[in-house]
């Protein structure tokens, strides 16, 4: 391997110490802890593990962590009455819907319903649309994980040549805005996109958020580019014995290390500085409700 890896994890450790400062303070000197809401409906046992390390991330961080677990076949009445009576609670800075829902609910309309100022995954029409037009946000934890990871890298990120793979709205269209927001020249790269590997070869910021297993091979890579992996597949593993799994990206890890300059592994990459982005964010959100400066380096 020749890449340089970029340890997410310890990144988001660093990140999660500089919240923990912040929070501290805003304590100390005005009263204030910060809050962050998690609604999770139904049971899948994935989110629940998550919602889990999320929550005890929170408190390691000195927030306070609220946890709203509904029944799957809970109304959407039921559902947005929670909302409106988290978005009325001065206590709660954050609020997190844990997506997908079940499919009764309408994920549209239920993310409509919180508080833009209080959507700390930026996932909101208004967030969407004040990212879109360069105003300050909320912004979505994955694609801001992988901007201060790539900030940190770069130092600058002005002229590079950048391709997202992927056009979601939680992870492919944010993060093409945000690299445009930092003067990068985006592509924005899908499943039609003709002869995506010589548009990937253009390349020296390379986003892979598609959601299929290491399917960006060795030779799609320019050469010193920096591959940010932002997959997390978990598939058969048979090499460890019978039944196994493990989780791999969206890029095939040791040909691109061969190649690029620098790398995300999956995991410890952009996983674990997605929940510390999203401390940051309620952090950010707890700061602007009270007309407090905002922290430095933690926004974008
Ligand atoms: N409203 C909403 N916001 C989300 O941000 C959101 C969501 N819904 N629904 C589910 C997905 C999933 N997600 C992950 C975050 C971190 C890791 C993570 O830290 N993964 C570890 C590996 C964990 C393991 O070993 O399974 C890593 O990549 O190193 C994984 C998954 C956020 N999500």
């Amino acid at each position: 391997m020749t890449a340089q890896l970029i340890d997410g994890k310890a990144f988001a450790a660093r990140v999660r110490g500089q919240v923990a400062e912040h929070v501290a303070r805003l304590k100390q000197d005005h009263g204030i802890v910060p809050g962050l809401a998690v609604v999770l409906v139904g049971e899948d046992p994935a989110s629940q593990v998550y919602v889990r390390s999320k929550g005890k991330q929170t408190v390691e961080v000195g927030m306070t962590s609220f946890e709203h677990k509904l029944d799957a076949s809970v109304s959407e009445e039921e559902l947005i009455a929670v909302i409106d009576q988290l978005n009325a609670d001065p206590a709660v800075h954050g609020i997190l819907v844990q997506l997908p829902l079940p499919k009764h609910l309408n994920e549209d309309l239920v993310i409509g319903r919180i508080d833009p100022a209080k959507d700390v995954d930026g996932f909101h029409i208004s967030n969407v649309g004040l990212l879109g037009t360069g105003q300050k946000s909320m912004v979505p934890c994955t694609p801001l994980g992988c901007l201060m990871m790539l900030r940190d890298h770069f130092g600058s990120l002005s002229g590079c040549e950048a391709v997202v793979i992927g056009r979601s709205n939680i992870v492919g269209k944010p993060m093409a805005q945000l690299l445009l927001g930092d003067s990068c020249t985006v592509t924005i790269a899908h499943s039609r996109t003709r002869d995506l590997p010589e548009v990937v070869r253009r390349a020296d910021i390379v986003v892979a958020a598609v959601g299929r297993p290491e399917m960006v091979p060795g030779d799609w890579i320019k050469p010193g580019a920096v591959v940010i992996d932002v997959g997390i597949n978990r598939i058969a593993a048979p090499e460890k014995g019978a039944g196994k799994m493990k989780l791999v990206g969206d890029v095939d890890f040791s040909s691109c290390a061969e190649v690029a300059g620098a790398i995300t592994p999956v995991p410890g990459g952009v996983g674990p500085m997605t929940i510390a982005c999203l401390l940051a964010n309620t952090l950010t959100a707890t700061c602007r409700a009270n007309d407090l400066p905002e922290p430095e380096g933690l926004t974008a």
